[in-house]
């Protein structure tokens, strides 16, 4: 049977610590209700005695999130001990966690405290929340555990545990340790500390040095079972261990560590996404797991290779963190078996050798010149260098009335190829759906529309709107793209541009 390991999730607190991030309550909220979703074992949702807002927020989330454990973070201080109380009291399952700092260098320079001191408060703070209720969790932390001396820390945790902890986590608060070493760390805690079979041991490690997530890879290990973490690698600093990579990590390597979690992986990406626009922190492109690249591949030779097996240049698969699908970037790096895929994802899977030939060339010089090619710059390399579609329909003229009180009503004048001009009007349920529903009746056409996509390019006022569309007439699929400074006239445009594909191959 593979061991259980416990996700602490401390996006709330120590992710909150994340300089410039501030969160109110309903933030707070709607963060936890996802944690919950996501499957956390342990939600840590703030520092109660910080402000009144952390406080409410803090004992909203005790209120009304019932799976996790709701932990609240309080100084080896009455004080904070009664505020965090009073905050997560209404929990179902609550936990106090109380610290204080071990090592030398924070005793002498930070506390200003004499280690029997430090053993003493620490003993008291856990004895004194313990007995706030008997369905009370305590967990302590010995700040900066990595840098204390280990006679000293081992003499702590015994008498914490004996107080009354129910879980000792051990922080690499600056994140100083290597893998090799605080393996070892935990593995002298569990040798030499002698009731840590009365806790369970927990590992909170920081990420200045790029080493949070092996740092707690090698402490599970050597037998600790909780892990502290948060979203998106937030946190103090260069942050904590990320929640995504680590549960990622075990999951993929299950056959190297064996160690079971209860993520439900699928809602990783919802996860990050949410904690991403809340907080306004924004995710590195090639972050691990999450990043937008993270399931991108642009080179022609891992391209070729996916297309014809994903396990090839992926270790895991997009689905399996709530992606729909990967992602192949066109770009200078790209080969033909990627571009021929995409030109049969657009719709031209009929055209010829000679055809994709020129096409690919076309596509090679422009993805020179930019960074990546869109979908919108292949339209145009068929339709102006490959087809030349001739222009059987085109738009004279277009009134639109919308509002939010009011119905969507478009009117069109379209030429059409006998030379003719049809003015039409519809209603549709937004500006966008009513100038289709009119085309259709001036084209007198029948499609559906399949897909609707929107892009800006540029920023600022005078940025361009570049909409595509899929439309579906019969079983064939035909893809238009138009781009203008106004949205509405770009739509109109992308289809009376699908349409005239749709014309030409008809004629
Ligand atoms: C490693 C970590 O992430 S620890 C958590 C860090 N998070 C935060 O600090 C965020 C929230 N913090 C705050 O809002 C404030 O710092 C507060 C409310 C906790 C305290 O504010 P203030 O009373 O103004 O004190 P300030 O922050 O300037 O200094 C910290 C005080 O706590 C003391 N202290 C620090 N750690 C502990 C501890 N674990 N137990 C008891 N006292 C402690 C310090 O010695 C200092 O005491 P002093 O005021 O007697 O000199
Ligand atoms: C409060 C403790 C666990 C902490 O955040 C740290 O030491 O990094
Ligand atoms: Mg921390």
């Amino acid at each position: 049977m593979s061991k259980r390991i416990y996700i602490f999730d401390t996006t709330l607190r120590d992710g909150e610590q994340t300089p410039g991030v501030s969160l109110n309550i309903q933030e707070k909220l709607e963060i936890a209700r996802q944690l919950e979703r996501l499957g956390v074992d342990c939600i840590e949702a703030g520092f109660p005695i910080a402000s009144n807002g952390d406080f409410e927020a803090v004992k909203a989330i005790a209120q009304s999130i019932r799976k996790p454990v709701i932990t609240a973070l309080a100084r080896a201080s009455k004080q904070d001990i009664d505020r965090a109380w009073e905050a997560i009291k209404f929990a179902e399952k609550p936990r106090i966690h109380t610290f204080l700092a071990t090592s030398d260098i924070h005793m002498e320079f930070k506390l200003k405290m004499a280690p029997q001191e430090v053993k003493k408060r620490a003993i008291e703070a856990v004895a004194y929340a313990k007995s706030l209720s008997p369905k009370v969790e305590i967990e302590f932390s010995p700040e900066d555990g990595t840098r204390t001396r280990p006679e000293f820390l081992y003499e702590v945790l015994e008498g914490v545990i004996a107080a009354g902890a129910d879980v000792v986590n051990i922080p690499d608060t600056v994140g100083y340790s290597t893998p090799g070493e605080y393996g070892a760390f935990i593995a002298g805690i569990k040798r030499n500390v002698p009731n840590i079979d009365k806790a369970v041991i927990s590992l909170h490690c920081h990420n200045d040095l790029g080493l949070a997530v092996a740092n707690s890879l090698a402490g599970i290990e050597n037998g600790a079972l909780q892990i502290e973490c948060a979203i998106n690698g937030l946190g103090e600093r260069a942050g904590n261990a990320s929640l995504e990579e680590l549960v990622m990590a075990l999951k993929t390597r299950k056959n190297y560590y064996d160690f079971e979690t209860n993520i439900i992986t699928e809602q990783i990406s919802r996860t990050s996404g949410l904690v991403s626009r809340t907080t306004g922190i924004h995710i590195q492109p090639n972050k691990a797991v999450v990043g937008a690249n993270a399931f991108a591949h642009e080179s022609g030779i891992h391209q070729h290779g996916v297309l014809n097996n994903r396990l090839t240049y992926e270790i895991m698969t997009p689905e399996s963190v709530g992606l729909k699908k990967n992602l192949m970037v066109l770009g200078k790096h790209s080969g033909r078996h990627a571009f021929e895929e995409r030109l049969n994802e657009l719709g031209y899977s009929d055209l010829s050798h000679e055809e994709i030939n020129k096409a690919f060339i076309k596509f090679k010089d422009l993805a020179d010149k930019k960074k990546t090619v869109s979908d919108g710059d292949i339209e145009a390399i068929i339709t102006e260098d490959i087809h030349q579609i001739p222009e059987a329909y085109s738009l004279e003229y277009m009134h639109i009335s919308c509002g939010n009180k009011v119905v969507s009503t478009a009117t069109v004048r379209v030429k059409k190829p006998d030379d003719n001009v049809a003015e039409e009007a519809a209603c549709g349920t937004g500006p966008v759906d009513a100038v289709f529903k009119a085309i259709e009746k001036a084209a007198d056409i029948d499609v559906n529309l399949r897909d609707y996509f929107l892009k800006a390019i540029g920023s600022g006022e005078d940025a361009l709107g570049e909409v595509r569309v899929k439309i579906e007439k019969g079983s064939k699929i035909y893809v238009g793209s138009g781009i203008s400074t106004d949205i509405i006239e770009s739509s109109a445009k992308a289809f009376i541009n699908a349409i005239n594909k749709i014309s030409y191959e008809e004629r």
